[in-house]
Parts: C-alpha cells; structure tokens; sequence
C-alpha cells in the first residue's frame, strides 16, 4: 500500500478509510491483517483467556468450542483488543443468522424500517421476504425485499439515534441466547460480571459502509463491547483515540469475535467495505456445514431446519451481520434524570448507521427517533 495511506498526520485514518471504501479500481488488500492466518503479520500476538471461566458445557449449550481451544489475538499498540477467530463449533453460526434475520428484528425490537411501516407489517419481515424471495425470477430486476431493506435492529436498551442515548424508558427484555453467548465471551476475556443490555444488530449488503465512529453512549466504560460477524467478510479499520489518528485495517470473517476493552474501548473505528463474494460463490465454510449430531435439546444453539436455512443462505450469500453487545450501566448506576439530559448537549460523533449505496434516505437528519416509533406501536 502507499506509504501516504499510513502516514500521521490529521486525515490519516480518513484516508484509510477511503482507501478501502473504493470501487474502482478495488483497492489492494495485501495490508490487510488477517487473524484467520495466525501470527503472519508482526503486530499480531497470542492472547492467554481464562479457560476454567466458562465451564466446557456452558460453552457447548451457547455453541462454542471449549475456551482452551479458541484462537485468541492481541495486536501491538491496542491494549485491551482482543480477536477471537472463530470460536463457534460446526453448524451453529447457522442459528446466529437466523436469530438476525427471522426473530430479533420483530417487537419488540426496533429496527430501521418502523420508521416507514406499521408494526403489523415489520412483524413480518420474514415472512414477506420469503414471499418475495420465492417469487423472484432470477435476473430480473425485482423490488428489494424487507430484509434486504433492513439496515438495523435494537435489543434491550434501544440506541436513540438522534440523541445518541440510552434511556430507562426505552428498553425491552434482552434476548436470552444472545445475552448467556456475550457472558460466556465476555468472562472468557476476564470480564466476569459483564452484563449484555444493548444490542445493535447491523446489516450489511456487499455495498455498505459504517462511517468512522466511536461508542461512548454507554455509561460504563469500564466493561468491554463485544462485536460478533455473520455472513460475509468485511474489512474493520481500528483507529485511535483522535479521530484523525491512523488506523490498522483487518478482516473480520464469519464467526469472528472482536473484544474492544480497556484503553481500546473508546478507539475509533469504522467498516469501509464489505468484501463481495463473485456470484454463485459457495458460503464461507463456517457456514456451510450443519452440526454434526443434533445438539443436545437445552443447548441455545439449534439446528436450524431445511426451509429456513434456504432462505437464511440466500441473505447471507450477499450480506453480513454484525451483532454488537453493549453494558450501558455499571453496578448501581442510573440514567440520568430527562432535566440531566437537556441540559447536556447531544454532541460528539458517537454512531453513524450502515449505508448502502442503493438507501433511498440516507441523509442523516432523518434518521428514525426510537422513541416516536415505539410510542405509535
Ligand atoms: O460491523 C462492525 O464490525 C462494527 C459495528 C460497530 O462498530 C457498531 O455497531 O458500533
Ligand atoms: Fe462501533
């Protein structure tokens, strides 16, 4: 790569970004760390997780290998970065994408699309999607289906885009399997009492980016966010704690895990590309392959049956998904009172929402107001 795309300087990480957001020509991606090859890069490092934290079971019922067998990095310079390539054990990513794509986005959930629908319509995301999906007559051009349309959904405390908050009044139970998944990773890397509250689910068409940003609503900084990625690659830019501070561009592949802790919790970051599998690609391995044996009957992770997985396969070929887990209160915290908050400015550069090129409103003022759509549902 050009010796300017990693220079110092105030526009560093911008260029970065940049750099790899390009269409034409595609940008070369040969600096691009990949954990999936271990330690071939020099800034890469084994990272030592605490096996006895998460009992081999627990680990099993959440669909994770035992915690001694997982492939866990540092990278020199990100103290508190952990990545984790891959932990899940054969077939159960497939029950991640489902859970994305047929269950968390119902209510009541939010999710991009209440801001146009009622919420008898965005109950049936899914089911419309399929409709249409059945319907389509291949190479022709077709209106886009829901969960194409979908580019988020919230979980337990819900993101307020516009104030970039959290509240007490927007929250709703926290999805069983998602939060015992985020206590296992969590305490796997020495957190413990790390409690899920929030979820931001994003959704990535092969033409979408996350403009640079850093999450610093959440109220406790001192549990780590944990970053979950379904479907297909992406590259993951990681900056500093200055926005115009350069960046490492690594891939993030399906199953990946990345832990941002510690004085790496409130880095930049940013994903200036998806990378797009050519047409008729097989899916990546991981999830490709059903388990083994069915899973035991109390595990989180099930099978997921023939006719879902088609349909999931069809999204998935062309997207990625990224869960990410957040604790927003630490032990006896409270929300501020709503006086607090107008009294405090919204500002800052807390969260840019994925876009896609073919969006039909991407222009951020009229992002959706959490609250206004959940009062009218
Ligand atoms: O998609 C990703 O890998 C990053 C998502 C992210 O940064 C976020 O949701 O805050
Ligand atoms: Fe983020």
């Amino acid at each position: 790569m050009a010796a300017s795309i990693v220079e110092h300087g105030e526009d560093a990480f911008r260029k970065l970004f940049k750099f790899y957001k390009r269409r034409k020509p595609p940008p070369d991606f040969s600096d691009v760390i990949d954990f999936s090859k271990g330690l071939r890069n020099e800034k890469v490092f084994n990272t030592e997780l605490s096996p006895t934290a998460v009992s081999e079971n627990d680990a099993r019922l959440a669909g994770l290998q035992p915690v001694q067998e997982w492939k866990a990095f540092g990278l020199e310079g990100y103290p508190g970065f952990i990545f984790i390539s891959n932990p899940f054990l054969p077939g159960t990513q497939q029950h991640w994408v489902k859970r994305c794509l047929k269950v968390y986005p119902r209510k009541p959930n939010v999710c991009n699309l209440d801001m146009h629908m009622s919420a008898s319509e965005t109950e049936r995301i899914w089911e419309s999607s399929i409709q249409l999906m059945r319907s389509k007559i291949s190479g022709k051009r077709e209106p886009k289906t829901l969960l194409e349309k979908l580019r988020w959904v919230t979980l337990g405390y819900h993101y307020n885009w516009d104030t970039k908050t959290y509240s007490a009044e927007q929250h709703t139970p926290f999805p069983a399997d998602l939060r015992a998944l985020s206590k296992h990773v969590a305490a796997a890397c020495g957190f413990p009492a790390f409690t899920a509250e929030a979820g931001i689910l994003n959704y990535y068409r092969s033409d979408s980016s996350l403009g640079i940003h850093v999450d610093e609503s959440e109220l406790d900084h001192t549990r780590p966010l944990l970053s979950f990625s379904f479907g297909l690659s992406a590259v993951f830019l990681l900056g500093g704690a200055k926005r115009e501070d350069p960046g490492t561009a690594m891939f993030m592949h399906s199953g990946d895990i990345m832990v941002m802790s510690g004085p790496s919790r409130l880095l930049y970051h940013a994903v200036p590309r998806i990378v797009d599998a050519s047409p008729g690609a097989p899916l990546p391995p991981p999830l490709q392959r059903g388990p083994d044996r069915d899973p035991p009957t109390d595990s989180l992770a099930q099978r997921v049956n023939e006719e879902d997985w088609a349909a999931c396969t069809r999204y998935i070929q062309a997207s990625r998904i990224n869960m990410t887990v957040r604790q927003v209160l630490g032990p006896g915290q409270a929300f501020p009172s709503a006086t607090q908050r107008r009294a405090e400015s919204a500002g800052g550069e807390t969260y840019h929402e994925v876009e896609s090129e073919g969006d039909e409103d991407p222009d951020p003022k009229k992002r959706r107001n959490v609250s206004d759509s959940s009062v009218k549902s």
